[in-house]
C-alpha cells in the first residue's frame, strides 16, 4: 500500500517567527500518514530541529550541481546538510518564473537523489491546455521527460498541479482528478514496473483546503497532497491531516 503524505508547501513565506505554525502541528498526533513541511530554505535548518523528527521537513527547490559558482542556488547536499529530506521540483512557480524546464526537473530530480533527498516531481497543465484537451498529453510529457533515466522510484514522490487550480480556489472535478491521476499511475507503471509504481505517493495541489480534502483524498491514486496557502497555518493544514489520514 503506498504511503500516504500530506506536504505543505510555504513558498516565499514564512520568518522565524512562523515556527509556531510548525510546532502546532508537531504537537498535534498525526495518525495514518505522513507529514512535510517545505519551508524557505532559510527556515529549514531551523524547522529540522523545532520538528524534532515528529514530521519531515523539505526544500522547495535545489540546484543540479552538487557544488559550483552558482550565486544565490542550494545544492541537495545542503539540503541534506541541513536536515532536510525531502525537496520539491519542476513546481509551476519556478517553471514560470525561472524558465526551467522538463530536462532542468530531471537533472534537479537526479541530484536529489543522489543526494539522499526524496524527489518530488511537479507537474500539471496550463487552463489553456486544460481547455484544448491536451492535459493527459501534457502531463504524460512531463512524467516521461522530468523523471530521469535511473531514477529511484522509491526517492521519488510525483505532484499533480493544474497550474490554474494553485491558489484560485479552484479545483478539477474529482473526475478530472482522478483521470489524471490514474494515468500518472499507468505511466509510472510503464516506467518502473507495477510493483515499484504503486510506492510512488501521488500528490494532488490546487487549492486542497479542510473543507474539498476529504472528497480529493478519497479518489483512486490520489495519495496525499502537496498544500501552498492552507499549509501556512496550523489549524487548516491539521484538519487536511486529518482528512488524509482517515482515508
Ligand atoms: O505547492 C503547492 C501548490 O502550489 C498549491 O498551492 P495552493 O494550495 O495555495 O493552491
Amino acid at each position: 500500500m503506498t504511503r500516504k503524505l500530506a506536504a505543505g508547501n510555504w513558498k516565499m513565506h514564512g520568518l522565524k517567527a512562523d515556527l509556531a505554525e510548525l510546532a502546532a502541528i508537531c504537537a498535534a498526533p498525526q495518525p495514518g500518514c505522513d507529514v512535510l513541511l517545505c519551508l524557505p530554505a532559510t527556515l529549514v535548518h531551523r524547522g529540522v530541529c523545532a520538528a524534532e523528527g515528529r514530521i519531515a521537513i523539505g526544500g522547495q527547490d535545489c540546484h543540479a550541481a552538487p557544488q559550483g559558482a552558482h550565486t544565490g542556488d542550494i545544492s541537495a547536499a545542503m539540503l541534506v546538510d541541513a536536515g532536510a529530506s525531502h525537496v520539491i521540483l519542476g513546481h509551476s512557480e519556478r517553471r514560470a518564473d525561472h524558465a526551467e524546464t522538463d530536462a532542468m526537473v530531471a537533472e534537479k530530480a537526479r541530484a536529489a537523489q543522489a543526494a539522499g533527498l526524496m524527489a518530488i516531481v511537479c507537474l500539471g497543465e496550463t487552463l489553456a491546455e486544460r481547455e484544448a484537451g491536451h492535459t493527459l498529453a501534457v502531463v504524460g510529457r512531463q512524467l516521461a521527460a522530468s523523471v530521469p533515466e535511473g531514477a529511484d522510484p522509491a526517492r521519488l514522490v510525483v505532484a499533480y498541479e493544474p497550474v490554474w487550480a494553485i491558489g484560485s480556489g479552484r479545483t478539477p472535478t474529482e473526475a478530472q482528478i482522478a483521470e489524471v491521476h490514474s494515468a500518472l499511475r499507468e505511466g509510472l507503471a510503464r516506467r518502473f514496473g507495477t510493483g515499484a509504481a504503486e510506492q510512488v505517493p501521488l500528490l494532488y495541489g490546487g487549492s486542497v483546503k479542510p473543507a474539498n480534502a476529504a472528497a480529493i483524498f478519497a479518489l483512486p491514486h490520489v495519495d496525499g497532497a502537496l498544500v501552498g496557502g492552507a499549509s501556512l497555518k496550523a489549524a487548516d493544514f491539521l484538519a487536511i491531516v486529518a482528512a488524509l489520514g482517515a482515508a
